[in-house]
């Protein structure tokens, strides 16, 4: 398509170019049921399968999305043309029927916020009450995949999410990264009314700095999750709640402070992708591994020692007691690669030796932004 808009040129004339908008509409709209017919033969190639969770291929979603980025010259970035290109997937496999999302509730959550981000919104959410509620929606087939938060840039892990890895056997099929914006919300939008503020504790801790320096005196009361405390902060005028924008909009809340209130302006939590099985290769890959370490000399350097012979990246490695025994460690250990390449492979088949217990958590595609 030509693109004939200069800035040089003569002020345009508005309806020469809504219509010219107009055409181009029509083109996309076309192309786009196109697309979702091609997609419907998709699922025909696939042959006569159970349920929409059947349809779904997280890896080649990944690489439609990373085609978007590696296409994109502008002038709309990354993550917008990553979002429509991920709306129109989600409406295309929905086609056969909309997977089914559990995510920690209630409406509002940043794990909703994560859960369009990565599924879009054809994709059916379903509120839990808890992260080890997410697991067992999932481990019993009520929901297809889940949701849950892993590590904060500012805060580090979160360790219930972690340790649920210990005993289940769900499989991470993907991971997300949701910039966190944290909003100081109420139902009358008066600072001075607050006494008290409902939040998650990892929504206090994120913007601890901030309280300090404004609301050093307000009680703090930890609840479930920031949309909990936004849906308790809408029954009284003297409670506030921190949460996000769109738990202020589901619980008709007023922003105190028109700016976010988070310490960090890079805000970011990293979330999981929970399913029953582990997906092919996408070419950009994380594999997750937990190893219970036996209780010897050098037992942390011989686990550790495979990856680095076979030129593979450790990204980041988390030790935990191991519900086991006192005072013995699993490691959770994320890796650059998939379990299917040839490398990942024979660093496993090494590691075994040196390990009381190797378990794959799941191997899936590196975000996408
Ligand atoms: O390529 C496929 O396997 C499809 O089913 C098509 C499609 C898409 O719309 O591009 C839809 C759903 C899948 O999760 C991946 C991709």
């Amino acid at each position: 398509m030509s693109n004939d808009i200069e800035s040089d040129q003569p002020t345009p004339d508005l309806s020469t170019v809504r219509t010219r908008i107009d055409g181009i509409d029509r083109a996309i709209q076309e192309l786009i049921a196109e697309r979702a017919r091609w997609a419907h033969q998709v699922g025909l190639a696939k042959g006569p399968l159970a349920a929409a969770v059947d349809y779904y291929r997280p890896e080649r979603e990944a690489q439609v999305l990373r085609m978007v980025v590696d296409r994109n010259e502008g002038p709309l970035s990354d993550e917008v043309l990553v979002h429509v290109f991920r709306e129109i997937m989600s409406a295309c496999l929905a086609q056969q029927e909309p997977l089914k999302i559990g995510f920690l509730g209630p409406e509002g959550t940043f794990s909703q916020q994560a859960v369009l981000k990565h599924f879009g919104r054809s994709a059916h959410g379903l509120p839990m009450a808890s992260i080890e509620e997410v697991f067992q929606e999932v481990e019993n087939g009520g929901a297809d995949f889940g949701v849950v938060p892993v590590e904060n840039s500012g805060q580090g892990t979160i360790q219930v999410t972690l340790d649920m890895f210990l005993t289940s056997q769900l499989k991470i099929c993907g991971e997300v990264e949701l910039r966190v914006h944290q909003y100081l919300l109420s139902r009358s939008g008066r600072i001075e009314d607050i006494e008290r503020i409902y939040s998650h504790p990892q929504s206090f801790a994120q913007t601890q700095a901030w309280l300090r320096g404004n609301l050093p005196d307000v009680e703090k009361l930890p609840v479930s999750s920031n949309a909990e405390g936004a849906r308790r902060a809408r029954n009284a005028d003297d409670a506030a709640a921190i949460a996000g924008e769109s738990a202020g909009l589901v619980y008709g809340l007023k922003k105190v402070i028109m700016g976010p209130i988070e310490d960090h302006a890079d805000n970011t939590t990293r979330f999981l992708v929970l399913g029953r099985q582990i997906f092919p290769p996408s070419g950009h890959d994380r594999t997750s591994v937990l190893v219970f370490i036996k209780d010897q000399p050098g037992a942390l350097f011989n686990v550790l020692s495979p990856f680095a012979k076979h030129g593979i990246t450790m990204n980041r490695i988390e030790s935990r007691p191991s519900h086991q025994a006192k005072w013995e460690y699993a490691f959770f250990i994320d890796l650059a690669g998939h379990v299917e390449d040839e490398p990942m492979q024979k660093a496993l088949g090494e590691l075994d030796a040196h390990a009381a217990q190797v378990k794959i958590l799941g191997s899936y595609p590196v975000a996408v932004p």
